[in-house]
């Protein structure tokens, strides 16, 4: 992890931007996708939520690699053997770079999840989530019964307005989070810390009398969202240092939509794995947490409704 020469942390753009189309390169057909995630990663958790909403449990297979990210980044269960985390029944890669390095041995950027695997090309498709999530809502329609086809998370009439909150959610809460954590400066933490607070309180003020961010359905902005809310207390107040309040103290209408969605729909609760979570964020980044010790709390990870 890099940061700018004034302490602030800038993510950088994902490297495979193909697409799954009828007529393309990347024909949507059943069980040519897969896709490598991470249970810990709030991105690659986007496209597990969307792929069981969609129904393409049975359409894309998936890997999910050890939580434990070292020297050589994300490991599978053959090099670290972890509770949850399988190995790569594809490529037999020992870690995700492995990937990487198979479709481009002169690969320079970064070795992240979600990577959305071609099994025919043997190639890497995507690896922006929010670029898969978007195939997944409509690319494999015609391999789907009618009440999954109608499941659509980006409704031509809400774009505009989805777009317009997954504008200032990306950089201020879901990056802003880590732009927090990741910061080694004081100023640097103090505007990032201050961005996220201002943004989830905006997130409250909508949700008052809405059950949904956009509309009065679920959509991909309330997916982009959740992945950082769930997350929040169990994770970003202690090691972010994101604690001028919690989600479940501080934001009482926020609270009870993180909580509805994990506990009402599967698709969310049987995506989140605490324990994927906290392990991977205090044992992978040591130069915020050298000692590698996993809090306790908070208890429980997500209260009951
Ligand atoms: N823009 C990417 C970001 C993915 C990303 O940053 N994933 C992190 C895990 S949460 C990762 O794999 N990092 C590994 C690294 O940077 O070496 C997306 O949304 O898909």
């Amino acid at each position: 992890m890099k940061t700018e020469d004034d302490g602030s942390f800038k993510r950088a753009p994902s490297s495979y931007r193909n697409v799954v189309e009828k007529g393309g390169k990347h024909e949507p057909e059943a069980d040519r996708y897969h896709l490598y995630v991470s249970y810990a990663c709030p991105w690659a958790t986007r496209t597990l939520i969307v792929r069981k909403l969609k129904g393409l449990e049975n359409i894309i297979s998936v890997s999910v690699v050890s939580p434990r990210m070292g020297e050589r980044g994300w490991p599978f269960a053959s090099a670290d053997p972890y509770p949850d985390a399988d190995e790569d029944p594809f490529n037999q890669s020992s870690h995700v770079r492995d990937l990487y390095l198979k479709v481009e041995p002169n690969y320079g950027g970064r070795f992240t999840v979600p990577v959305l695997w071609d099994k025919k090309l043997h190639t890497i498709v995507n690896n922006e989530s929010s670029e898969i999530i978007r195939m997944f809502n409509t690319a494999f329609n015609h391999l789907l019964p009618e009440e999954k086809v109608k499941v659509d998370l980006y409704p031509s009439e809400l774009r505009a307005e989805i777009d317009a909150v997954n504008e200032w959610i990306y950089p201020n809460i879901n990056n802003g989070v880590y732009r927090s954590g990741f910061a080694t400066t004081q100023d640097a933490y103090s505007k990032a810390v201050h961005e996220v607070f201002e943004a989830l309180d905006r997130v409250e003020e909508i949700l008052n009398g809405k059950e949904y961010l956009v509309g009065d359905r679920l959509t991909e902005a309330d997916v982009r969202l959740w992945v950082t809310l769930i997350r929040f207390d169990p994770v970003y107040v202690g090691h972010f240092k994101c604690n001028l309040r919690t989600i479940r103290d501080g934001y009482p209408l926020t609270h009870k939509y993180t909580q509805k969605l994990y506990w009402n729909n599967d698709a969310f609760k049987s995506s989140t794995n605490f324990d994927h979570i906290k392990t991977h964020y205090y044992w992978s980044h040591p130069m915020i947490n050298p000692t590698r010790v996993v809090p306790a709390g908070p208890v429980p990870n997500i209260l009951p409704l």
